[in-house]
């Protein structure tokens, strides 16, 4: 196990009955690191994610999260479990109890909790802190549960698909937290069908298919995305000219020299981590 690593996963498969859900995956996500792990519905994301939890258990291979076995049970996993903050896919139920009674109720459970006011600010639910946590919006409910997930101070959070539901605000405030948390030393396991919160967040991604990893890199280079061919458009004689290139510089140049200057609506655009990512998975399909 190497010293530095939040999360070491080998040969780890999942067998219900005889579906085979996780296929021997490896991963190691180092501390201090933000891992997306990403793949399509069924994939096996949840699986992963919910044995390195504890939640459930692995048919075979080896699991050490935070120099910790997640299967074991006794009053060593209750300190472990102090360690590590969740905020699972689908929400709790909700309690009769406000916001604040809710989040307050949660940081008694912990050692070193964070402020609950301050947390509340965070998830930016001020404005119902005395509401009750049924009456919130399917958001602001997610949002809550992003709020329980970190209010003990955890060293290693857990997030799957923490923004379904966010309104485009909600989801930039919720990713500048998250860079907050990363500043101050907290270790992130992500999952996420949004591929621009991937790319704003991930250190590095995963991909998952059918149980398996298909491949792990940073998002500027999964897939060959950094060595891809370029667009380059512009606008002639009233057409719009496209081409592909690897050489996007010379082109510019060429283009510059032809025009004596201004290359009229010139843009030049790089594959997106989303139109790789499809590429990737469609090919496998
Ligand atoms: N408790 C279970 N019993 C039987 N099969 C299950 C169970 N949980 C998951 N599966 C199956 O295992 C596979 C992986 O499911 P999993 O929930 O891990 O995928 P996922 O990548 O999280 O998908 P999503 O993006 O839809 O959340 C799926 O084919 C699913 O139907």
């Amino acid at each position: 196990m190497s010293a530095n690593a939040a999360i070491e996963v080998s040969g780890l498969s999942k067998q219900y009955g005889a579906k085979t859900a996780v296929d021997g995956i490896n991963l190691t996500v180092e501390r201090g690191e933000i891992f997306a792990l990403l793949g399509p519905n069924g994939a096996g994301k949840t699986t992963t994610v919910e044995i390195l939890e504890g939640y459930r258990k692995a048919s075979s291979g080896d699991v050490s999260v935070l120099g910790f076995d997640p299967a074991t049970k006794g009053n060593a996993a209750q300190r472990w479990r102090n360690q590590i903050g969740i905020v699972l896919q689908s929400t709790s139920d909700a309690a009769d109890l406000s916001v604040f009674e809710t989040i307050s109720h949660y940081a008694n459970y912990y050692e070193n909790p964070r402020n609950v006011e301050q947390v509340i600010d965070e998830v930016g639910l001020r404005e119902k802190l005395n509401a009750k946590a049924r009456e919130l919006s399917g958001g602001q409910r997610r949002r809550l549960d992003v709020a329980l997930g970190i209010i003990g101070s955890p060293e290693l959070l857990f997030l799957d698909e923490p923004t379904t539901g966010f309104d485009p605000e909600a989801r930039r405030s919720f990713w500048e937290l998250i860079r907050t948390l990363k500043a101050e030393g907290t270790t992130i396991l992500l999952t996420t069908h949004y591929l621009d919160e991937a790319q704003a967040l991930a250190d590095r991604v995963g991909v998952i298919n059918n149980g398996k990893i298909i491949e792990i890199a940073t998002p500027q280079t999964l897939g060959g995305r950094n060595h891809a061919p370029a667009k380059v458009t512009w606008l002639e004689n009233g057409v719009t000219n496209e081409i592909h290139t690897k050489d996007p510089t010379a082109e510019v140049l060429k283009l510059s020299q032809r025009f004596n200057g201004q290359i009229p609506e010139l843009e030049v655009l790089r594959p997106n981590l989303e139109e790789i990512y499809l590429k990737m998975i469609g090919e496998l399909r």
